[in-house]
Protein backbone atom coordinates (compact mmCIF):
# COMPACT_ATOMS: atom_id res chain seq x y z
CA UNK A 1 0.00 0.00 0.00
CA UNK A 2 0.92 3.85 -1.11
CA UNK A 3 0.48 6.25 1.57
CA UNK A 4 -2.14 5.64 4.01
CA UNK A 5 -1.33 4.50 7.21
CA UNK A 6 -0.83 1.33 9.94
CA UNK A 7 -3.52 -0.33 10.55
CA UNK A 8 -5.22 -0.30 13.99
CA UNK A 9 -4.16 -3.97 14.65
CA UNK A 10 -7.13 -6.78 13.87
CA UNK A 11 -9.27 -3.56 13.05
CA UNK A 12 -9.77 -5.34 9.21
CA UNK A 13 -10.21 -9.07 10.88
CA UNK A 14 -11.25 -10.96 7.84
CA UNK A 15 -7.57 -9.80 5.90
CA UNK A 16 -5.46 -12.53 5.22
CA UNK A 17 -1.97 -13.46 4.40
CA UNK A 18 -1.31 -15.79 1.95
CA UNK A 19 2.41 -17.76 2.71
CA UNK A 20 4.00 -20.00 0.33
CA UNK A 21 6.82 -22.46 1.07
CA UNK A 22 10.00 -21.91 0.08
CA UNK A 23 12.87 -24.09 1.53
CA UNK A 24 12.26 -24.02 5.00
CA UNK A 25 10.86 -20.74 5.42
CA UNK A 26 7.51 -18.91 4.78
CA UNK A 27 6.96 -15.80 2.77
CA UNK A 28 4.01 -13.64 2.27
CA UNK A 29 3.12 -13.23 -1.71
CA UNK A 30 -0.47 -11.97 -1.48
CA UNK A 31 -3.89 -10.61 0.52
CA UNK A 32 -7.14 -12.53 0.62
CA UNK A 33 -10.37 -12.16 2.42
CA UNK A 34 -11.74 -14.82 5.18
CA UNK A 35 -15.47 -15.04 3.35
CA UNK A 36 -16.71 -18.57 5.33
CA UNK A 37 -14.45 -20.35 8.33
CA UNK A 38 -13.14 -22.77 5.50
CA UNK A 39 -13.13 -20.57 2.85
CA UNK A 40 -10.64 -17.73 1.60
CA UNK A 41 -11.02 -15.61 -0.94
CA UNK A 42 -7.93 -14.12 -3.35
CA UNK A 43 -6.95 -13.08 -6.83
CA UNK A 44 -5.99 -15.57 -9.48
CA UNK A 45 -3.03 -14.84 -9.97
CA UNK A 46 -1.87 -14.79 -6.49
CA UNK A 47 -2.41 -18.73 -7.32
CA UNK A 48 -1.69 -19.76 -10.75
CA UNK A 49 1.22 -20.33 -11.00
CA UNK A 50 3.69 -23.91 -10.51
CA UNK A 51 1.97 -25.83 -7.48
CA UNK A 52 3.03 -24.18 -4.37
CA UNK A 53 2.52 -25.07 -0.85
CA UNK A 54 0.14 -22.30 0.64
CA UNK A 55 -0.57 -21.49 3.94
CA UNK A 56 -3.25 -18.80 5.44
CA UNK A 57 -2.47 -16.56 8.29
CA UNK A 58 -5.57 -15.14 10.20
CA UNK A 59 -5.57 -12.44 12.66
CA UNK A 60 -1.82 -11.38 11.84
CA UNK A 61 -0.84 -7.24 12.09
CA UNK A 62 2.86 -7.65 11.35
CA UNK A 63 4.47 -10.28 10.04
CA UNK A 64 7.65 -10.76 11.49
CA UNK A 65 6.30 -10.48 15.10
CA UNK A 66 4.03 -13.15 16.81
CA UNK A 67 1.02 -11.12 18.76
CA UNK A 68 -0.46 -14.40 19.99
CA UNK A 69 -3.57 -13.76 17.80
CA UNK A 70 -2.48 -15.42 15.11
CA UNK A 71 -4.30 -19.03 12.90
CA UNK A 72 -1.89 -20.42 10.56
CA UNK A 73 -4.09 -22.90 8.58
CA UNK A 74 -3.33 -24.90 5.50
CA UNK A 75 -4.51 -24.66 2.06
CA UNK A 76 -6.50 -27.99 0.91
CA UNK A 77 -8.04 -27.08 -2.56
CA UNK A 78 -7.66 -24.05 -4.73
CA UNK A 79 -10.57 -23.02 -7.47
CA UNK A 80 -9.46 -20.51 -10.13
CA UNK A 81 -12.24 -18.69 -12.07
CA UNK A 82 -12.53 -20.96 -15.16
CA UNK A 83 -12.52 -18.23 -17.45
CA UNK A 84 -8.93 -16.90 -15.90
CA UNK A 85 -6.12 -16.12 -17.79
CA UNK A 86 -3.04 -15.41 -16.51
CA UNK A 87 -2.07 -14.06 -20.08
CA UNK A 88 -4.32 -11.23 -19.92
CA UNK A 89 -5.53 -9.77 -16.48
CA UNK A 90 -7.49 -7.53 -18.66
CA UNK A 91 -9.94 -10.35 -19.21
CA UNK A 92 -10.61 -9.91 -15.59
CA UNK A 93 -11.86 -13.22 -13.84
CA UNK A 94 -8.90 -12.71 -11.18
CA UNK A 95 -10.59 -14.17 -8.35
CA UNK A 96 -10.20 -17.32 -6.95
CA UNK A 97 -11.40 -19.43 -3.72
CA UNK A 98 -9.06 -21.19 -1.22
CA UNK A 99 -10.30 -24.53 0.62
CA UNK A 100 -8.93 -24.37 4.20
CA UNK A 101 -7.31 -27.48 5.86
CA UNK A 102 -9.53 -26.75 9.11
CA UNK A 103 -12.02 -23.80 10.45
CA UNK A 104 -10.71 -20.79 11.96
CA UNK A 105 -12.35 -19.81 15.02
CA UNK A 106 -14.09 -16.63 14.63
CA UNK A 107 -12.96 -14.08 17.64
CA UNK A 108 -12.62 -10.46 17.87
CA UNK A 109 -9.36 -10.89 15.86
CA UNK A 110 -10.61 -13.35 12.85
CA UNK A 111 -14.03 -12.36 11.50
CA UNK A 112 -15.95 -13.16 7.99
CA UNK A 113 -16.08 -10.29 5.78
CA UNK A 114 -19.29 -9.09 4.45
CA UNK A 115 -19.64 -9.38 0.50
CA UNK A 116 -21.91 -7.21 -1.37
CA UNK A 117 -25.22 -8.22 -3.30
CA UNK A 118 -24.68 -9.45 -6.62
CA UNK A 119 -24.11 -6.60 -8.96
CA UNK A 120 -23.90 -4.23 -6.76
CA UNK A 121 -22.18 -1.25 -8.37
CA UNK A 122 -21.08 1.97 -6.18
CA UNK A 123 -21.08 5.09 -6.90
CA UNK A 124 -17.91 7.54 -7.95
CA UNK A 125 -16.17 8.26 -4.71
CA UNK A 126 -17.99 6.17 -2.67
CA UNK A 127 -15.52 5.63 0.40
CA UNK A 128 -13.90 3.00 0.37
CA UNK A 129 -9.64 1.74 1.97
CA UNK A 130 -7.62 -0.51 0.22
CA UNK A 131 -5.48 -2.65 2.95
CA UNK A 132 -2.83 -5.18 2.45
CA UNK A 133 1.60 -5.56 3.57
CA UNK A 134 2.19 -4.92 -0.03
CA UNK A 135 5.35 -2.78 -0.74
CA UNK A 136 5.00 0.69 0.34
CA UNK A 137 6.65 2.10 -3.11
CA UNK A 138 6.72 0.97 -6.16
CA UNK A 139 10.18 -0.89 -6.24
CA UNK A 140 10.44 -0.78 -2.24
CA UNK A 141 9.84 -3.44 -0.01
CA UNK A 142 6.73 -5.31 1.97
CA UNK A 143 5.56 -3.42 4.80
CA UNK A 144 5.79 -5.70 7.69
CA UNK A 145 2.46 -4.09 9.86
CA UNK A 146 -1.01 -4.50 7.93
CA UNK A 147 -1.42 -0.86 6.34
CA UNK A 148 -4.95 0.91 5.08
CA UNK A 149 -5.29 3.69 2.67
CA UNK A 150 -7.95 5.68 1.31
CA UNK A 151 -9.11 4.96 -2.12
CA UNK A 152 -12.51 6.55 -3.53
CA UNK A 153 -14.03 4.43 -6.33
CA UNK A 154 -13.58 5.79 -9.67
CA UNK A 155 -16.55 4.94 -11.51
CA UNK A 156 -16.44 3.20 -14.89
CA UNK A 157 -16.75 5.93 -16.84
CA UNK A 158 -14.27 7.69 -15.79
CA UNK A 159 -11.95 4.12 -14.89
CA UNK A 160 -12.28 3.41 -18.98
CA UNK A 161 -11.79 6.84 -20.65
CA UNK A 162 -9.33 7.64 -22.78
CA UNK A 163 -5.53 8.77 -20.48
CA UNK A 164 -7.25 6.51 -17.92
CA UNK A 165 -7.19 2.85 -18.18
CA UNK A 166 -9.42 2.71 -21.64
CA UNK A 167 -10.81 -0.63 -22.41
CA UNK A 168 -8.34 -2.60 -20.31
CA UNK A 169 -10.88 -1.83 -17.73
CA UNK A 170 -14.00 -4.13 -17.49
CA UNK A 171 -17.67 -3.55 -16.19
CA UNK A 172 -16.49 -6.45 -13.89
CA UNK A 173 -13.99 -4.78 -12.36
CA UNK A 174 -13.58 -1.65 -9.82
CA UNK A 175 -11.49 1.33 -9.80
CA UNK A 176 -10.43 3.18 -6.79
CA UNK A 177 -7.44 5.49 -6.20
CA UNK A 178 -6.85 8.90 -4.83
CA UNK A 179 -3.61 10.59 -6.23
CA UNK A 180 -0.89 9.54 -3.90
CA UNK A 181 -3.11 6.42 -2.40
CA UNK A 182 -2.88 2.97 -4.47
CA UNK A 183 -2.23 -0.89 -4.26
CA UNK A 184 1.04 -2.35 -5.15
CA UNK A 185 2.98 -5.70 -5.78
CA UNK A 186 2.09 -7.49 -2.54
CA UNK A 187 -1.50 -6.19 -2.07
CA UNK A 188 -2.88 -8.13 -4.99
CA UNK A 189 -5.83 -10.29 -3.56
CA UNK A 190 -6.31 -8.43 -0.60
CA UNK A 191 -9.99 -6.63 0.05
CA UNK A 192 -11.04 -3.40 -1.18
CA UNK A 193 -13.17 -2.18 2.09
CA UNK A 194 -15.93 0.08 0.92
CA UNK A 195 -18.57 1.62 3.80
CA UNK A 196 -22.15 1.28 2.53
CA UNK A 197 -24.69 2.38 5.19
CA UNK A 198 -22.43 2.32 7.88
CA UNK A 199 -20.85 -0.51 6.96
CA UNK A 200 -18.23 -2.39 5.12
CA UNK A 201 -18.33 -4.81 2.62
CA UNK A 202 -15.48 -6.04 0.21
CA UNK A 203 -16.47 -5.30 -2.81
CA UNK A 204 -13.12 -5.50 -4.79
CA UNK A 205 -10.15 -8.39 -5.16
CA UNK A 206 -6.55 -6.29 -5.89
CA UNK A 207 -5.78 -7.10 -8.82
CA UNK A 208 -3.96 -4.59 -10.52
CA UNK A 209 -2.02 -1.59 -10.90
CA UNK A 210 0.36 0.20 -14.22
CA UNK A 211 3.39 -1.26 -15.15
CA UNK A 212 5.08 2.26 -14.58
CA UNK A 213 4.59 2.37 -10.83
CA UNK A 214 1.42 1.43 -8.31
CA UNK A 215 1.19 5.26 -7.85
CA UNK A 216 1.04 6.33 -12.01
CA UNK A 217 -1.19 9.62 -12.61
CA UNK A 218 -4.79 8.50 -13.51
CA UNK A 219 -3.82 4.40 -13.31
CA UNK A 220 -5.85 4.01 -9.91
CA UNK A 221 -5.79 0.89 -8.78
CA UNK A 222 -7.71 -2.09 -10.44
CA UNK A 223 -9.93 -4.48 -8.49
CA UNK A 224 -12.23 -7.51 -9.52
CA UNK A 225 -15.48 -6.68 -8.63
CA UNK A 226 -16.75 -9.10 -5.67
CA UNK A 227 -20.41 -8.60 -7.01
CA UNK A 228 -19.62 -10.09 -10.22
CA UNK A 229 -18.94 -13.60 -8.52
CA UNK A 230 -20.94 -13.89 -6.15
CA UNK A 231 -23.45 -16.93 -7.92
CA UNK A 232 -19.44 -18.83 -8.59
CA UNK A 233 -18.74 -18.53 -5.27
CA UNK A 234 -21.93 -19.61 -3.94
CA UNK A 235 -21.45 -22.75 -6.62
CA UNK A 236 -17.66 -23.68 -5.46
CA UNK A 237 -18.78 -22.93 -1.79
CA UNK A 238 -22.05 -25.21 -2.33
CA UNK A 239 -20.18 -28.01 -4.49
CA UNK A 240 -17.10 -28.92 -2.55
C1 LIG B 1 -3.88 -5.36 -18.46
C2 LIG B 1 -2.44 -5.35 -18.85
C3 LIG B 1 -2.11 -4.29 -19.87
C4 LIG B 1 -1.64 -5.14 -17.61
C5 LIG B 1 -1.75 -3.94 -16.87
C6 LIG B 1 -0.98 -3.78 -15.73
C7 LIG B 1 -0.11 -4.78 -15.32
N1 LIG B 1 0.63 -4.53 -14.18
C8 LIG B 1 1.55 -5.38 -13.64
O1 LIG B 1 1.84 -6.47 -14.06
C9 LIG B 1 2.20 -4.87 -12.37
C10 LIG B 1 3.71 -4.91 -12.46
C11 LIG B 1 4.19 -5.80 -11.37
C12 LIG B 1 3.01 -6.57 -10.87
N2 LIG B 1 1.86 -5.82 -11.30
C13 LIG B 1 0.61 -5.92 -10.83
O2 LIG B 1 -0.27 -5.18 -11.21
C14 LIG B 1 0.34 -7.00 -9.80
C15 LIG B 1 0.14 -8.35 -10.48
C16 LIG B 1 -0.65 -8.27 -11.78
C17 LIG B 1 -0.79 -9.64 -12.42
C18 LIG B 1 -0.60 -9.56 -13.94
N3 LIG B 1 -0.27 -10.90 -14.44
N4 LIG B 1 -0.83 -6.61 -9.03
C19 LIG B 1 -0.65 -5.71 -8.03
O3 LIG B 1 0.43 -5.22 -7.77
C20 LIG B 1 -1.88 -5.34 -7.23
F1 LIG B 1 -2.34 -4.19 -7.72
F2 LIG B 1 -2.83 -6.27 -7.33
F3 LIG B 1 -1.54 -5.19 -5.95
C21 LIG B 1 -0.02 -5.96 -16.04
C22 LIG B 1 -0.79 -6.15 -17.18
Amino acid sequence: VIGGSVAKPNSWPWQISLQYQSGSSWYHTCGGSLVRTGWVMTAAHCVDRYARNFRVVLGEHDLYVNGGTEQVISVNQIYIHPNWNSNNVANGYDIALLRLSSSASLNSYVQLASLPPADQILPHNNLCYITGWGRTSTGGSLSDQLKEAYLPVVDHNTCSSGGWWGSTVKTTMVCAGGYAEAGCNGDSGGPLNCQVNGNYYVHGIASFVSGLGCDTYQKPTVFTRVSAYISWMDSVSVNH
